[in-house]
């Protein structure tokens, strides 16, 4: 990832003018911070009213242990500090989607970025193939680098630990929706997460290309850690202006998924987000992506839909549509990446 002539660089890395960055305007509006050790009924009051408005929000007090998120991304920065040849040695591919990866694509277009994925639950389970008839599944595992030596425990303490937020937050979610907290626990039970260390070198062009093109999260919900960089940018619904997240120290960012977007049956809407680039310095985010098991049929949940609000998606199976986005992650592709609103009913 390091060009230092524009003839080096991949055209695959270049946004469409409409899409590329507008680097000095920065919006200043403040996603709101929740605190979760007040009292929950106000928590879940302030947790519906950022889920409507923003779809995104920052949380503190959230029981993470602060030296833990410190650890994880030391260990991370030495990991991708390594040579390209080493991390190589634990290179994803279309067999085994967990491990490094340098060439992602969002949206058809290369992102300025390289990544670490790795499964909350080793092994996991997905279908073998996105074809609809075919019933067959396949175990994915994860794989680890030699090096650092301590990535793996760090990695898994630390899934360990955000898994417990995860849980917290879509039991706080489901309350604001009028739902028992444990409303959504059992789409769980043989969870699909996965979490992503990822790593954004210094850019030399940051006006052509983003660190992460536009997009929502398939998720149910994810739980994000950042450094204190900055180039998150969410989309404002108000408007649809890109606002720039400002990093909180040790706070975790929350936001709403598709899966969510789906069971509320649009009550709450997944937010699409970005990464912008800096080329000055480079930055570190993990992002915990809580999702269902792959047998869930994913559809508004019953309570939520009546004569006046009928359902809006068409039932569609999780694991497949996580199989078939993934299909596309790995090389530029003709066609649109399926999205959840291929489901939409109206
Ligand atoms: O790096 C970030 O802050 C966000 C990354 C992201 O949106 C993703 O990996 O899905
Ligand atoms: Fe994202």
């Amino acid at each position: 990832m390091e060009f230092s002539t524009i003839s080096e660089f991949d055209p695959a890395f270049i946004q469409a003018p409409e899409y590329r960055p507008k680097l000095k305007v920065i919006e200043i509006d403040k996603l709101p911070i929740i605190d979760l050790s007040n009292d929950t009924k106000e928590v879940v009051l302030e947790i519906g009213e950022a889920c409507k408005t923003w779809g995104f929000f920052h949380v503190i007090n959230h029981g993470v242990p602060l030296e833990l998120i410190s650890r994880i991304m030391e260990t991370s920065k030495e990991f991708f500090d390594l040579p390209l040849e080493e991390k190589k040695l634990a290179k994803r591919d279309e067999v085994n989607p967990m491990g490094y990866y340098d060439s992602e694509h969002t949206k058809n277009v290369r992102d300025w970025k390289e990544v670490f994925d790795f499964l909350a639950k080793d092994p996991s389970f997905v279908p073998a193939s996105h074809e609809p008839d075919d019933t067959q599944r396949r175990t994915i595992r994860n794989q680890w680098p030699a090096h650092p030596p301590e990535f793996r425990d760090v990695c898994e303490e630390y899934a360990r630990e955000v898994e417990k937020l995860a849980y917290k937050m879509l039991e706080l979610i489901s309350l604001s929706l009028g739902l028992s907290g444990d409303r959504l626990h059992s789409c769980f039970k043989d969870q699909l997460s996965f979490l992503r260390v990822n790593h954004y070198p210094v850019c030399p062009f940051p006006k052509l290309t983003l660190g992460v093109g536009r997009h929502k999260d398939p998720s149910a919900l994810t739980v994000l850690a950042q450094d204190e960089v900055g180039g998150l940018e969410v989309r404002r619904k108000s408007d649809g202006a890109w606002i720039s997240v400002e990093p909180v120290p040790y706070a975790f960012i929350i936001n709403l998924g598709d899966a969510t977007q789906v069971w509320s049956n649009d009550i709450y809407e997944s937010a699409e987000h970005r990464v912008v680039m800096n080329s000055e310095k480079e930055r570190f985010s993990i992002p915990f992506f809580f999702y269902p098991a792959h047998y869930v049929m994913l559809k508004p949940l019953e309570e939520l839909v009546n004569e006046q609000n009928p359902a809006r998606y068409r039932e569609f199976n999780m694991g497949k549509f996580y199989v078939t986005r993934n299909r596309s992650d790995f090389k530029k592709r003709e066609v649109e990446n399926i999205q959840m609103y291929h489901f939409r009913i109206f």
